[in-house]
């Protein structure tokens, strides 16, 4: 049956599902990467496309901005048969040491989000990806010289209250960057006992209002985008 807003049916969506917040960028992933994509739907700008990546069927699904719509999709993409939820966002860097457009490979999102509290009824949880996939991901961008970093990163809802103080305090916790969908992503995955896992690039350092240059963080996104895809060929090797 169509979702209310994934307007998709079952057979649609592949098992393996990438999880950009940008339409665009699921549209830039679906013609760059996939064969014989098929625009599945464009339901609210949600954009989303099926098509395989070296034999495996993979989709390319928009979430949009924040946790409330990445819940929506993450709920309905599972009805609709998705198994395997893997986020490739853009991530504002928490410390100095993240580089422009490095990748950033979330273990844990601390939950800094209306929508899991709501999720919890208040409950302390600790939204964490699957093991598998971080394993592919780290695997595959080791095996592609990818510089990379695994660790926490942190869901918010206010783009705009960061400041490189609240940046710094949440650094010296061991939290890598600021983004916001993670822990919806997570959190709906383990409701429903399927996999979730988010690669990011660096696309800004807290606090600073300038992006990194396009080119570079377009270089990021492309090395991201291509660790994403070998980790879902491995996992799908191993399934
Ligand atoms: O680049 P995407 O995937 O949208 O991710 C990040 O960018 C948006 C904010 O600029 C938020 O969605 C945040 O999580
Ligand atoms: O949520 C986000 C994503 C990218 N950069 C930020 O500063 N915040």
């Amino acid at each position: 049956m169509s979702q209310i807003h994934v307007r998709a049916n079952p057979g649609d969506i592949a098992p393996y599902v990438l999880l950009p917040g940008d339409p665009n960028r699921a549209r830039w992933i679906a013609e760059t990467y996939l064969q014989d994509p098929v625009l599945y739907t464009d339901h609210r700008g949600l954009l989303g496309f099926t098509g395989t990546y070296q034999g495996v069927r993979v989709s390319v699904q928009t979430t949009g901005m924040g946790c409330p719509s990445a819940a929506i999709v993450a709920e309905e993409i599972i009805r609709l048969g998705a198994t395997h939820l893997i986020r490739v966002g853009t991530i504002g860097g928490a410390t100095p040491r993240l580089k422009p457009a490095d990748l950033v490979i979330a273990q844990a999102a601390v939950p800094n989000d209306g929508t899991t509290r709501q999720l919890l009824g208040g409950a302390p949880y600790a939204p964490c990806a699957s093991y598998a996939i971080v394993e592919a991901a780290v695997s595959a961008a080791r095996d592609a010289d990818v510089p990379h970093h695994v660790g926490l990163v942190m869901t918010e809802d206010a783009f705009y209250a960061s400041t490189p103080e609240h940046a710094r305090s949440w650094a010296a916790r061991g939290v890598l960057g600021f983004e916001m969908e993670a822990s919806a992503i997570f959190l709906v995955a383990a409701l429903h006992g399927v996999h979730a896992g988010c690669l990011t690039a660096v696309s800004n350092d807290i606090g600073d209002p300038q992006l990194v240059p396009d080119e570079v963080l377009k270089r990021g996104v492309q090395l991201m985008t291509e660790t994403a895809l070998n980790a879902i060929v491995r996992l799908d090797r191993n399934h």
